[in-house]
């Protein structure tokens, strides 16, 4: 979908939409609890990633009862039966690296499929593990589709800390499940920890023991049992991270903008976005579910975007409009998610006017004071740099053309709905 931005001024009340790290890590632990009595998800938005992560765990025999926002689940035991073998995972990284284990902690043969950047993003950590107990894998050319057939074997696991989380969060899901008691071990700096941090949060929910030694070894009991329990998903950092900077570069110094659903005391790692735009010199008034943003004149600085990657393309922009340099660092894991983050969100905010540059795995930003938009800009198929562009777009002099606009359905599907209710005025050009 192509669309005309004019340059607006945002305002207003936000609803931030539940969480997508929670809701996916919910509905697998839920899927996978004792048969017969139900879990609840409340506050879940059905977004093309959880839509994905929701239908593989129904294919795998939970059985699932979907409303508007809300979920209900029987869960299939712990034991994986699928329907059908061939698993599409669409886009998301996090279901298809917190289910490969998962999948395979019973005896199956599974094919999972992707589409877009996912077919390329990395899974070595993962074939290693294959290579190592002799458990049978296919891709070509290290791509997607592949085909795994086999049991995981329960024992000793390495995992390297500085690729993805995703793989820790996989085999913490699915090791208890095995036959006996593993120790899995993270080697390397572990980046992007708080994502850990909320899977231990909900496999706790759903009663299962992990022993954590300082996020360097965990210690996990086989033939544990996923409980059913009830959970309403707290809403999203990565995505309230738009809205805060939407509310510190709004040219219209009387503006407010609110953010409703913020839990002050989350453990997202993306919760960062607060202690680095007030940093930045921000205003923000902090309640304990809801920030107030206020316009705010903000100066450059230095941003390690290691633990926090999410919120990286929209930092940019914000760093863009600063005053002097704001350089985002350790930035090598941008590289490999729906595109390379490094480079669109450079190469997309440069066309608008702004003054980006790379150094290595680092973004070197020279504050200007408005762009100057009248140009046509890319998604790259990515839903985070279309909300960054989306934004970036309210300090444009001239209006921008905006193509892949469609992406944000990956994590938040009605996000052109909450730009235009928050003041924004678009367009559709081509559907
Ligand atoms: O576990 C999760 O929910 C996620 C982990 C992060 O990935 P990495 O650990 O690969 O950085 C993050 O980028 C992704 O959007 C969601
Ligand atoms: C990288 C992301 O998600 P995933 O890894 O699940 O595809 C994201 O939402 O920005």
């Amino acid at each position: 979908m192509k669309i005309k931005i004019k340059p607006s001024i945002l305002n207003g009340t936000i609803e931030i939409p539940p969480s997508k790290s929670y809701s996916h890590r919910a509905v697998i632990a839920a899927a996978l609890a004792e048969g017969g009595k139900k879990s609840k998800i409340d506050n879940l938005k059905f977004s093309v990633d959880i839509t994905t992560t929701t239908d593989i765990m129904e294919n795998w025999g939970a059985k699932i009862n979907r409303e508007e926002s809300s979920l209900e689940i029987i869960g299939n035991g712990g034991k994986v039966v699928p329907k059908d073998k061939y698993m599409q995972c669409n886009e998301s990284g996090s279901t298809i690296r917190f289910l490969i284990p998962v999948g395979i902690t019973s005896e199956n043969e599974l094919i999972f499929d992707g589409k877009g950047k996912l077919v390329d993003r990395p899974l070595d950590s993962y074939y290693r593990i294959f290579s190592e107990q002799g458990i049978f894998y296919k891709n070509e050319n290290g791509k997607l589709p592949l085909t795994v057939n086999g049991k995981l074997k329960a024992g000793n696991y390495e995992i390297d800390g500085n690729i993805s989380s995703q793989f820790i969060t996989g085999l913490l899901y699915a090791l208890p499940l095995l036959d006996g008691d593993s120790k899995l071990t993270i080697n390397k700096n572990l980046e992007s920890k708080g994502y850990i941090d909320l899977t231990l949060e909900i496999l706790k929910l759903a009663g299962i023991e992990i022993v954590n030694n300082d996020y360097k070894s965990f210690d996990i009991k086989g033939n544990q049992i996923y409980r059913p329990f009830d959970y309403t998903v707290e809403g999203d950092y990565s995505q309230v991270a738009f809205w805060i900077v939407a509310g510190i570069i709004s040219a219209n110094k009387d503006n407010e903008v609110k953010c409703l659903h913020v839990n002050k005391n989350s453990l997202q790692g993306d919760r960062e976005i607060i202690e680095i735009v007030q940093r930045m010199g921000a205003k923000l008034e902090i309640s304990d579910d809801y920030v107030i943003v206020k316009p705010s004149k903000t100066k450059g600085t230095v941003i390690d975007i290691s633990q926090c990657p999410d919120i990286g393309p929209i930092l940019t922009v914000l760093g863009a409009l600063s005053e002097g340099e704001t350089r985002i660092i350790n930035g090598e894991r941008l590289r490999i998610k729906e595109s390379d983050r490094i480079t669109s969100i450079k190469t997309e905010l440069n066309k608008l006017g702004a003054n980006v540059s790379e150094e290595g795995d680092s973004l070197i930003i020279k504050g200007v004071d408005r762009f100057n938009g009248g140009v046509t800009v890319s998604a790259w198929n990515d839903h985070r740099i279309a909300m960054s562009l989306a934004i970036a777009s309210t300090r444009c002099e001239k209006e921008i053309i905006l193509e892949e606009a469609e992406s944000v359905r990956k994590s938040y599907p009605h996000f052109w709905d909450d730009f235009v209710k928050m003041g924004g005025e678009i367009e559709v050009i081509e559907k």
